[in-house]
């Protein structure tokens, strides 16, 4: 068994951004600006914006952080988008979900610019991602990619069970998997909440891919000997013994599926440090115009 390395892996992506970005500033460019914004005080949320604040110090970017009490109106939050749609030191910039209930988060992620949107979350972006099209992907999705190119899995011809259908990532997870690409051309299966006998479907899979937020869902007798299993999971489940109170923990029964596998991604230190990597890549392919022109 394999332990998937992600916060490795994050650094050495990092690493390669922080070279860039000194090449950038050696010929006198400009250097790339992430902003993010962030509405009240959910303790993940903020636990993520300060960490990406901290990678873009790490590699060199200029990071700006806007955070607004969850009493902001939804239109107040659409002025600011505009505002960074037309700032021209901007980028890219994320708009941090889940947001207030009385905040119709549609209507704000269509409001960012498609340009700006290195979240991959604009309705423009994930279609030109299902055309095939040149787009920013989301962090998550690209980040496993990232995983799976880097140790070399092979996904040529697997079957690829995905479970959970989000937006964010279980949906684009599953296009990514099954396009003519490497990674990818993969089998692909997803599944959610109303899939009828679960366990089935994932004992087929050579790749699982979990995200779900349900700690614990995928036990030992849900998965094939050899497989490969991506965890997204990232669930704070109280702690006393802990300073914080909380830790964290996967969708994967890890101590007891752990054996099975060919390679298992970690929970802290798998897939949530690549998200941020991967945020700060397409930050970087933003400020080059490398998406649109
Ligand atoms: N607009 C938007 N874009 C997002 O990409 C987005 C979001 N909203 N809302 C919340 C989710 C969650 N998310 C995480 C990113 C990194 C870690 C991460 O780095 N986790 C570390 C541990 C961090 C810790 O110590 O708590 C790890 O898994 O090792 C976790 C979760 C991004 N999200």
């Amino acid at each position: 068994m394999t332990l998937l390395d992600g916060k490795k892996t994050s650094e050495a992506i990092q690493d390669e951004i922080a070279a860039e970005v000194t090449a950038l500033k050696a010929d006198g460019s400009k250097i790339p600006h992430l902003a993010a914004i962030l509405v009240g005080n959910d303790g993940g949320s903020v636990t993520y914006v300060n960490n990406k604040v901290l990678a873009c110090e790490r590699v060199g970017f200029v990071s700006s952080l806007f955070h607004y009490e969850d009493t902001i109106t939804e239109e107040d939050l659409l002025n600011k988008i505009k505002e960074l749609n037309e700032d021209e030191e901007v980028d890219g910039f994320i708009v941090q979900l889940p947001l207030p209930k009385h905040i119709d988060t549609e209507k704000v992620l269509e409001a960012v610019d498609p340009k700006k949107d290195v979240d991959g979350f604009h309705p423009i972006n994930v279609g030109r991602m299902v055309a095939g099209l040149p787009a920013y992907l989301p962090a998550t999705p690209a980040g496993i990619l990232q995983l799976l190119q880097r140790y070399e899995i092979e996904t040529f011809g697997k079957h690829c069970v995905v479970v959970g259908r989000s937006n964010i990532v279980g949906s684009p997870m599953s296009i990514l998997m099954s396009k003519n690409a490497s990674p990818g051309n993969c089998t692909v299966t997803l599944c959610h909440r109303y899939t009828q006998d679960l366990a089935y479907h994932t004992r087929q899979a050579d790749i699982v891919i979990v995200a779900v937020g349900i700690p614990g869902l995928i036990t030992e007798d849900m998965v094939k000997e050899g497989a490969v299993v991506i965890d997204v999971g990232t669930t704070r489940v109280p702690d006393a013994s802990r300073k914080s109170g909380f830790r964290l923990r996967g969708d994967v029964d890890f101590d007891a599926v752990a054996p099975k596998c060919s390679y298992i991604t970690p929970v802290p230190g798998g897939v949530g440090p690549l998200t941020i990597a991967m945020l700060l890549k397409n930050t970087l392919s933003a400020s080059k115009k490398e998406v649109y022109a």
